[in-house]
């Protein structure tokens, strides 16, 4: 694995039960790529996001992360690495915006003050006013849920940042808003993306590289912006 190589998948194969989803699947990603995975519906993307950070245990070839066989790695322990962003932000509804965003400090232990310190540094990173701390996800709009999420993913600065379609349930201007502001962050923080998205213009876009997938294999690779997608 060369030094730059964060993520790498050989022969990965995954099924749900007697539901073959993901076969042979090889890859690799650099360190401070923007990645989106896209195809159809079922085509095995989320599936395949789950694997990176554990939440699925491969069935077959070997994945893996930051040098170290999943196998090997603490589960626990490899998530600190990573951030993950839902469709919605998945915010806990019963935290507030500024306990959401703190939720990843907390595990790595940051104490309250630096915690602090860290969201605010963040938060005009992610065009949040401070008015929306106290809130509770129900009273936010969905844009705004969607900030607090990518904050919160971002806060304890992870190697690799999992996001699964976050703006497919968003309006299509704040969708276009919320990618500038993804762009901005991963051009800033030099942290490494993995994004589903069905989107070919969001993955266009937002990826230094689209990974296409059919059928729970990967069709094909494109560096530069495709026109036969
Ligand atoms: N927990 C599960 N149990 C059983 N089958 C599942 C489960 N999750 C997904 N599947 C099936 O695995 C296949 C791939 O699902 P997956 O969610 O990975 O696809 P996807 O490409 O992300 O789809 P979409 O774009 O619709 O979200 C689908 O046929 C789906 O029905």
């Amino acid at each position: 694995m060369s030094n730059s190589t964060i993520i790498r998948f050989t022969g990965v194969g995954f099924s749900y039960g007697e539901q073959s989803v993901l076969n042979n699947i090889s890859f690799t990603v650099d360190k401070g790529e923007f990645i989106c995975l896209t195809g159809k519906s079922g085509c095995g993307k989320s599936t395949l996001l789950r694997l990176i950070n554990g939440l699925l245990l491969r069935r077959e070839g070997e994945i893996e992360i930051l040098n170290k066989s999943i196998a090997d790695w603490e589960l626990h322990q490899l998530r600190r690495k990573m951030g993950y962003v839902l469709q919605e932000g998945a915010l806990f509804p019963h935290l507030t915006a500024y306990q959401n965003m703190c939720y990843c400090l907390n595990l790595i232990k940051r104490d309250a003050k630096d915690s602090e310190e860290r969201i605010n540094e963040l938060l005009p990173l992610v065009n949040l006013d401070r008015s929306v701390l106290k809130k509770f996800p129900d009273t936010l709009s969905g844009g705004q849920r969607q900030r607090v999420g990518i904050l919160r993913a971002i806060a304890h600065n992870p190697e690799i940042v999992l996001m699964d379609e976050p703006f497919s349930a968003l309006d299509a201007e704040t969708r276009m808003n919320l990618q500038d502001l993804v762009k901005n962050i991963h051009q800033k923080l030099n942290t490494t993306f993995v994004m589903v998205t069905h989107d070919i213009d969001e993955a266009k876009r937002l990826s230094t590289r689209i990974i296409h997938m059919d059928a729970g294999r990967i069709q094909t690779t494109l560096n530069e912006s495709p026109s036969d997608l």
